[in-house]
């Protein structure tokens, strides 16, 4: 897959799909999308392209919150769900004011034209321009609007699974991606505490802008060194030992090497609790032989 900037005077080999959106996720209703792209351009021999944003449209029209930044996936892994998902050429456009108050007619002449594209596709609630119009059908290509992809809660959307791992609700949040839900870390030094309640944890930090799951305890797949390890993690603030700064824990079961300075990358697979601030340490452990139980047995369901 090629990475590029959009600019006025790109030019394309080879016939195109041209697929339009931001897709923070990839979600289940972004893949459809995806997936009549594949359908299409192997029936008329189209290369896939890509035409999204590094940011999100809103910030362009709301007032600026930090979180506005925040992402479901760091940028190198949308790229990867990105090519995962068949796309060829992936062109990034800042969305400036400018790009947004053309009309759906000049959208269409001076951005989407300069892809010579045959077919372009969207979802049904993707409008362009100031006028906030569909795209339509031209002389020069046709244009597939895929139809909304919901489950029994409605639309399946960014919003939706963002609320969903901010609230903890891990489970409903992997349902709707299609994907377990993923965060990368770098392993660095803790209390080391770990160690002494018979799990010692790998502590990560997330130099990503992204979403991270609510405070709690989660069983997870973690990948490092090549392979998928189950474990089981902690997010919060350690408050059996009255910590005051917000941790992200992960123990791999059966594994006890050193691994300061590796990145991690864990699946969260499925809440097991809320944290608990217990009265003494053994509490705590009695406690976490139950969640290990409960982390060793989930299935994973795909
Ligand atoms: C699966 C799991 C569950 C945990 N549950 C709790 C909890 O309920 N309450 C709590 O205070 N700490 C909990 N912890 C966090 C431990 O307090 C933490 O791992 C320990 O303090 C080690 O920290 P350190 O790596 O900074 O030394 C949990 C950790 C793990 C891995
Ligand atoms: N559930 C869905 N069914 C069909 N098309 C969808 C669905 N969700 C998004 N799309 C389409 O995918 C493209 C990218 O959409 P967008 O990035 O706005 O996703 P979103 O999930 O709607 O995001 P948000 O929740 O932030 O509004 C658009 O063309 C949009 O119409």
């Amino acid at each position: 897959m090629k990475i590029l900037e959009f600019d006025e005077n790109l030019k394309f080999d080879e016939d195109l799909v041209l697929v339009l959106g931001y897709f923070d996720g990839l979600h289940r209703g972004h893949q459809a999308l995806f997936n009549e792209a594949r359908k299409v351009a192997t029936i008329l021999n189209l290369k896939i392209a890509v035409l999204t944003f590094p940011e999100k449209p809103t910030l362009t029209f709301e007032k600026f919150e930090p979180e506005m930044l925040l992402k479901l996936t760091s940028d190198k892994k949308r790229a990867e769900l990105f090519a995962e998902n068949g796309v060829d050429y992936l062109i990034f456009q800042d969305f400036t004011s400018k790009f947004a108050h053309q009309t759906a007619s000049e959208f269409s002449e001076n951005v989407v034209m300069k892809f010579r594209p045959k077919v372009v596709i969207t979802g049904f609630d993707y409008t362009t321009g100031s006028d906030m119009k569909n795209l339509k059908n031209t002389e020069d290509y046709r244009v597939i609007i895929i139809p909304e992809i919901t489950d029994n809660q409605g639309k399946i959307s960014s919003t939706r699974i963002r609320k969903a791992v901010e609230n903890g609700d891990i489970a409903q949040a992997n349902s709707l991606l299609g994907y377990p839900y993923e965060t990368s870390g770098l392993v660095v030094h803790g209390f080391a505490r770990g160690r002494q309640l018979g799990y010692p944890t790998a502590n990560l930090v997330i130099k990503d802008y992204v979403h991270i799951p609510a405070v709690g305890v989660y069983t997870c797949d973690v990948i490092f060194d090549g392979g998928r390890h189950r474990g089981f993690a902690s997010i919060g603030y350690n408050d059996t030992f009255n910590g005051t700064e917000k941790t992200v824990e992960v123990h791999i079961f059966d594994f006890n090497g050193e691994i300061y300075g590796e990145n991690l990358t864990v699946l969260w697979l499925d809440k097991i609790r809320d944290m608990v601030k217990f009265d003494d340490i053994d509490h705590l452990i009695e406690q976490m032989k139950d969640d290990e139980n409960i982390a060793r047995n989930y299935k994973t369901k795909k």
